[in-house]
């Protein structure tokens, strides 16, 4: 729900539609994913339906497209203004935030195949910022690992300085790639993002500001977002989809011997939830209402969740 102080005195900068409201917006476009396809984008314990994609992910889909043809024209207007095409094209660059086990993942990899899907003569390339965590080595010298996921754990200048680049058209940029299994940041390997015509950038930081001190030129990862989305659910359902989640790794991804968890996978389910419990509430809670939720009104788009990941309401920006 919104509730900035706009809202809560009876204005508000968002137009807020239901989820029949929102579907209707589709204006009849083909649902260009089977199911097969979508499953295989759905992260462990989240939910997505074709339902999903009909009544929310396609209106979406035909927004995006409409604000990617105006930046499009933007541009020509600027060459136009120019007199040459003197500018290079820059990638058109959508963020999405939310809290750890919202579905933040899924929701990225649902939009880029649509999108790729859709237009199959544009490049779109997906993002984490998770690549920006700083290796464990760092973060245990600094003391810091208990802190993964807080502002101060990501490598915040390489964060801006990549989105920078991006932004200036350059080509051939290299980011780093973190593994959820060894829970650190992968020696040697990187993923090359080489001026694709739609970027998307996921992270829960994506949205935040502040980290710099007062004098310095004040810089955000936001600042280089054509389009930005929250993915939002109540605190208690987020508890409970992280919970259920990790009881799912431990019967799966903690068994892998290069697993960081693996101590984990030899724990009863009670003992399971109960330490899932903890970490909700030292790290991930405390990282949702410092950090992570004061940013969801930044957001041109907030996507809202309830009960079992189904997408309740949807709220758009007013331009
Ligand atoms: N400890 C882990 N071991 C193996 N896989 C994991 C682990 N933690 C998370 N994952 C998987 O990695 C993927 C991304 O997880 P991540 O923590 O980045 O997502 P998230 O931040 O919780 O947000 P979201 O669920 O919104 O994508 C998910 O599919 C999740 O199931
Ligand atoms: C890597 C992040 C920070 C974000 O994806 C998160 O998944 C994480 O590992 N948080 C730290 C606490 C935990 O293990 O859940």
């Amino acid at each position: 729900m919104v509730t900035t102080f706009a809202a809560e005195h009876g204005v508000s900068p968002y137009l807020r539609f239901s989820r029949s409201d929102w579907a209707r917006l589709r204006n009849g476009a083909q649902l260009p994913l089977t199911t097969y396809e979508l499953d295989r984008m759905v992260s462990l314990n989240d939910t997505v339906s074709l339902d999903d994609v009909a009544d929310i992910y396609m209106p979406l889909l035909r927004l995006l497209q409409l604000y990617y043809e105006a930046s499009q024209q933007l541009y020509q207007v600027t060459n136009v203004f120019l007199g040459s095409p003197s500018q290079g094209r820059v990638p058109y660059v959508i963020g999405i935030a939310g809290s750890v086990a919202v579905g933040k993942s899924s929701t990225a990899r649902i939009l880029q195949a649509l999108l790729a899907r859709q237009h199959p003569e544009l490049a779109v390339d997906l993002i984490t910022t998770d690549g920006f965590l700083y290796p464990n080595r760092i973060l245990q010298e600094r003391g810091i690992m208990h802190r993964k996921g807080f502002p101060e754990s990501y490598d915040r200048r390489m964060l801006i300085e990549f989105m920078a680049n991006v932004k200036s058209g350059l080509p051939y940029l290299e980011v780093p790639l973190y593994s959820h299994l060894t829970y650190d940041i992968m020696p040697m390997l990187t993923q090359v993002i080489d001026c694709p015509d739609i970027l998307i950038v996921e992270g829960l930081n994506v949205l935040q500001r502040g980290g710099r001190p007062a004098r310095t030129p004040q810089v955000f990862v936001s600042d280089f977002f054509d389009f930005s989305i929250y993915v939002d659910a109540d605190e208690r359902h987020l508890q409970q989809w992280y919970i259920e989640r990790f009881i799912r790794l431990r019967e799966t991804a903690f068994r892998n011997p290069s697993s960081y968890f693996r101590r984990y996978a030899e724990l009863s389910e009670e003992e399971a939830i109960a330490t899932a419990r903890r970490i909700w509430r030292e790290i991930n809670y405390v990282n949702l209402k410092q950090n992570i939720e004061p940013t969801r009104e930044r957001a041109d788009l907030i996507l809202e969740k309830g009960e079992r990941h189904m997408l309740e309401q949807v709220y758009l920006r007013k331009l």
